[in-house]
């Protein structure tokens, strides 16, 4: 049955109460990082209006050099992504609504399907911001829910933009996304000021945590260096999004950034 808007605001009410009550507990590198590559954290993320097909080519060579988990990029760079990658290891990753989440739903799908057509594995969105701090519950799930739907399958990152938000309504952008089907929830899009923070990454994981893992964090924006990826990974990200990653490989402890 679906919620009426009162329904989601109750909920969201005790939800926010439940966060509130858990304590945030640093995640410890050597227990998250057992056997896993640090490479396979990253999102390399080339987003700028600006940017150039041969960019792209260089982003996609340092993506199969270092092993990223993706490359993240807009629409228009899908299909040049997703061919260079091709029997790599990491994969293509689309941004839709991309930088301001303030589009219609329906554009939002289509944006998702047409990526998706030209090779993306991975879905990042932007939240309806405007809606949420309106308290219309309803859009903010909904449109997040028509993008899970166009990707069909497809992993869909909810970019909550935390800069603009309280720590309650970052509480019910998660709840909204988790329960709509999001993958992950994710800090930032880099392009309205602030970036990932320590504290916005324990609580996006705590807002998360009733659906016992299975909604994972992305913290994105402003992470340079391999220090700030490990205070992310301690803080609970389970993924991180950079546009940082060649030169935070070339300077992490191996030079390589492998444990
Ligand atoms: O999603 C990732 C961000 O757009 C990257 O931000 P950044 O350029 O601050 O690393």
């Amino acid at each position: 049955m679906s919620r009426t808007n009162e329904d989601w605001a109750e909920a969201i009410e005790a939800h926010v109460a439940q966060v509130n009550k858990l304590t945030s507990e640093p995640i410890a590198s050597s227990i998250l990082l057992p056997d896993s590559s640090f490479a396979q954290f990253i999102d390399h993320t080339l987003l700028k209006s600006n940017a150039t097909l041969s960019q792209i080519d260089q982003l996609c060579n340092e993506a199969i050099k270092y092993k990223f988990k993706s490359c993240c990029v807009n629409g228009v760079n899908i299909a040049q992504v997703a061919q260079r990658l091709q029997d790599s290891a990491s994969v293509p990753c689309a941004v839709v609504g991309f930088p301001l989440g303030a589009s219609k739903s329906c554009i939002k799908a289509s944006e998702t399907k047409e990526a998706i057509q030209d090779g993306a594995q991975e879905i990042d969105m932007v939240i309806n911001i405007g809606a949420l701090q309106s308290g219309n519950y309803i859009l903010v799930y909904e449109d997040i829910q028509e993008v899970v739907a166009a990707a069909s399958g497809v992993i869909v990152k909810v970019i909550l933009e935390t800069i603009f938000l309280t720590d309650a309504e970052k509480i019910a952008a998660c709840f909204l996304a988790a329960e709509a089907g999001a993958a992950f929830v994710k800090t930032c899009t880099g392009f309205c000021g602030g970036g990932a923070t320590v504290e916005d990454v324990s609580l996006t994981r705590r807002s998360v945590a009733y659906k016992g893992g299975s909604v994972k964090v992305k913290a994105s924006a402003g992470i340079r260096s391999f220090d700030k990826c490990m205070d992310m990974i301690r803080a609970g990200a389970d993924r991180l999004g950079t546009s940082s990653g060649a030169s935070i490989m070339e300077r992490s402890p191996t030079g390589e950034g492998s444990y």
